[in-house]
Parts: C-alpha cells; structure tokens; sequence
C-alpha cells in the first residue's frame, strides 16, 4: 500500500515516517506540509538528522498539484495535522476514495456541541462524525479495519482507556468519579515554538484544569465519568497516568486481577501487575504499561506511553496493519 503523510515535519508526522519506511507492506509515497511552509523542500532529515540516511525524502507543499498526485499514487493518508486542518482535509481524501487516518482529535467525538464546548469550533463536517471509526486498537479493531476514516485515539486517553476499559468491562466500578492525573514530556505540544513549551520555561505544572478536550473524550469511550488533569513535564516524550479508582464493595485483588486478563494476549500491552510502570519504561517503545495495587475498595492504576508512538504514530501504524489484515505489531516490534 501507498502510504502518504499530511503534517509530516511535525512530530507525530515525522515519527510515523520512520515507521512507514521501515514497514515490510508500505511504501512512503509522499510527505507534506502546508503550502506556505517554511520547511517546504527541505529534506525531512534536514529536521530530523537521527533519521539520515532514512527519511531524506522532500517535505512537498499540499499544493493542488500535490491533491493530484495523492488521487493517482497514494492509498492511505494520514493526517498528522492540527485539528481544525485534519477537520477540513479529510473530506477531501475521503472524496477521492482513500483510507484516512487523522491522528488529530477532529473526527473523535461524537457531536458538534462537543466540539464547540471542547475545541471552541463549530465543526464543518458534522455529519462524518459517526461515520468515523475511534482508533482505539485493541478495543476497535472490527470498525477499524472496515471504516474508510479512522479517529486515532488521544494520546492521554490511550494510556488511560487501556488502564480503565478492562475494570469497566468486569463491573468493577463503582459510581464514583475517577481522577485521572497525567504528565506528558513537551512533545505532546508539537514542534511549533510558543512560550508556555520553552526550555526555560518548562518545569512541572498542571494545566487544561476541568476543561481539557481529553476528558470527554475519555468519558465517551469509557462510559464513566472521570476529572482528568494534565500536567506538562520537564522531559522529550511520554505520558505517564496515575488513576484513582474507588471499587464497587467487596471487590478484591483476584477479581481486579481477573479483569485485566482481557488484555493479557494483547502483544502492545505490558500488564505489570503490581510493579510501576514508568516513562523511562516506554520511551522509544510501541506500548502500554499497566500496573495497579489496592487497598480496600481503593485501587490506583498506574499507565505509561511514549506519547509519539502508542500515543500516536505507533497507534495509527496499529490502525493501518488492522485494515491490512496484518499482525497488530508488523513494523511496530524491535522497530526502534
Ligand atoms: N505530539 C503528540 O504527542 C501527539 C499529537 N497528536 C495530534 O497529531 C496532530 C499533529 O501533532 P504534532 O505532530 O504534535 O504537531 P506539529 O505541530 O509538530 O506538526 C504539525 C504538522 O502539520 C503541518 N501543517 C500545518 N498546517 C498545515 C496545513 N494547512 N496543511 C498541511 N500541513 C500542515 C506542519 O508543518 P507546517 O506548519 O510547516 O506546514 C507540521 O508538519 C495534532 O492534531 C495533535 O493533536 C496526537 C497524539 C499525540
Ligand atoms: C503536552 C501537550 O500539550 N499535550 C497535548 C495533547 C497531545 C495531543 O496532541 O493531543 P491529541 O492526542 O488530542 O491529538 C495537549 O494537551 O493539548
């Protein structure tokens, strides 16, 4: 298969190429930026020297010649833009027939009104939005495989949904709220230069405080309600959760341990039982690692991704081998 990349000089864009070029099924057929790009022509290792020799490939501008060239030669396209960009583009390479996969949160919720009140836009395609398959990998692989436009998954609600959806599943919840706190490295907030993501501004510090996009996002594919907060930390990539869970009565260990079995045959899901995963654990890694202790009815899972792999590229190359039919983990495995 074709694979094209929208966005591809950003972060999650970039690492996705690294992964495309080295996949067994995929040929790299384009990588794009905006037509106004100051990176425009540069070589994509030019940005990235770790990829040279690898991705030496020209950052083209999604000119309407280049529209041209992607109806002809792509398969796929990924969307690794800003939300409102993937909101606009997608149709398009909808129209023309191709898979779409938009690591954005363009096409995750579920209603307009969610997109006013979360990403303070009215969204222009309304109507695509329950045609879009939530690129949840190991929860979603049938609507996956099937959907011409696939939603990856949010980078928190990732860690915190493969943390969460098993104990849900089970009945093991009980009514009460769960408190999701999360720190991410300065990756997760892109490429683009701002302030609030400078080195020496940097340190360790909660934002998004009960309005974060994440949170419904979680709560919609969780079915439970949740107060998430994220924390912006002093380190490249990975996002590291720290969830407290209240237990129905009576639930014990046996049982919470049972319930995580669902995803014990999963090969990108580390269930750590009761040792801690970390950021230094997943870094450069395409999984997700659980681990989780109770006390009483009281029990606090811990989850940890590399936010540009499982959080995004890893994700959406995981949403690209579903639609081929392939083994979850094809170019995703000792890819690093
Ligand atoms: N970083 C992360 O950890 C994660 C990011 N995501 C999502 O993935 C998307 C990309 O994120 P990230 O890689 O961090 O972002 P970056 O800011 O690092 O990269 C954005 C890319 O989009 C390009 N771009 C901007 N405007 C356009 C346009 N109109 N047409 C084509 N290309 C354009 C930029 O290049 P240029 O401006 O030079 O044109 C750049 O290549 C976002 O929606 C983000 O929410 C999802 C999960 C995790
Ligand atoms: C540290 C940081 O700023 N993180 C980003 C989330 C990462 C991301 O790009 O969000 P999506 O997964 O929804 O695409 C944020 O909080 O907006």
């Amino acid at each position: 298969m074709n694979v094209v990349i929208i966005g591809a000089s950003g972060y999650s864009g970039a690492e996705l190429a690294s992964l495309v070029v080295k996949h067994p099924n995929l040929t790299l057929t384009g990588c794009y930026v905006s037509e106004g790009s100051l990176d425009k022509k540069k070589l994509l290792s030019d940005l990235y020297p770790e990829h040279l020799g690898l991705l030496d490939l020209p950052l083209l501008p999604l000119s309407e010649s280049a529209f041209h060239d992607i109806q002809i030669g792509a398969d796929y396209v990924c969307l690794c833009t800003d939300h409102k960009v993937s909101v606009d583009l997608a149709p398009r390479f909808l129209a023309m027939s191709k898979k779409v996969f938009d690591l954005s949160g363009g096409y995750r919720l579920a209603s307009n009104d969610d997109y006013v009140t979360y990403y303070g836009f009215e969204h222009k395609h309304p109507e695509l939005l329950n045609k879009a398959a939530y690129g949840l990998a190991e929860w979603n692989g049938d609507a996956i495989a099937e959907a011409q436009l696939v939603a990856v998954a949010g980078c928190y609600p990732t860690a915190a949904l493969n943390a969460l959806k098993p104990l849900q599943q089970a009945g093991l919840l009980s009514e009460q709220r769960i408190i999701i706190n999360a720190v991410s490295g300065v990756t997760g907030a892109g490429r683009k230069a701002s302030v609030g993501t400078h080195f020496c501004e940097v340190s360790l510090a909660p934002y998004g405080l009960f309005n974060h996009r994440h949170g419904p996002e979680i709560e919609q594919h969780l079915g439970h309600q949740v107060l998430f907060t994220p924390h912006l930390g002093n380190f490249p990539r990975g996002i590291l959760e720290t969830i407290y869970v209240q237990l129905k009565p009576n639930v014990t260990s046996v049982q919470v341990n049972q319930a995580y079995q669902v995803l014990a045959n999963e090969p990108l899901i580390r269930l750590l039982g009761d040792k801690i995963p970390s950021i230094k654990g997943v870094t450069k890694q395409p999984y997700v690692d659980i681990g989780w202790q109770q006390q009483g009815q009281q029990l606090i899972v811990i989850a940890a991704i590399d936010n540009l792999l499982k959080g995004a590229a890893g994700q959406a190359l995981q949403c690209i081998n579903l639609s081929m039919n392939l083994d979850h983990t094809t170019g995703l495995k000792g890819a690093f």
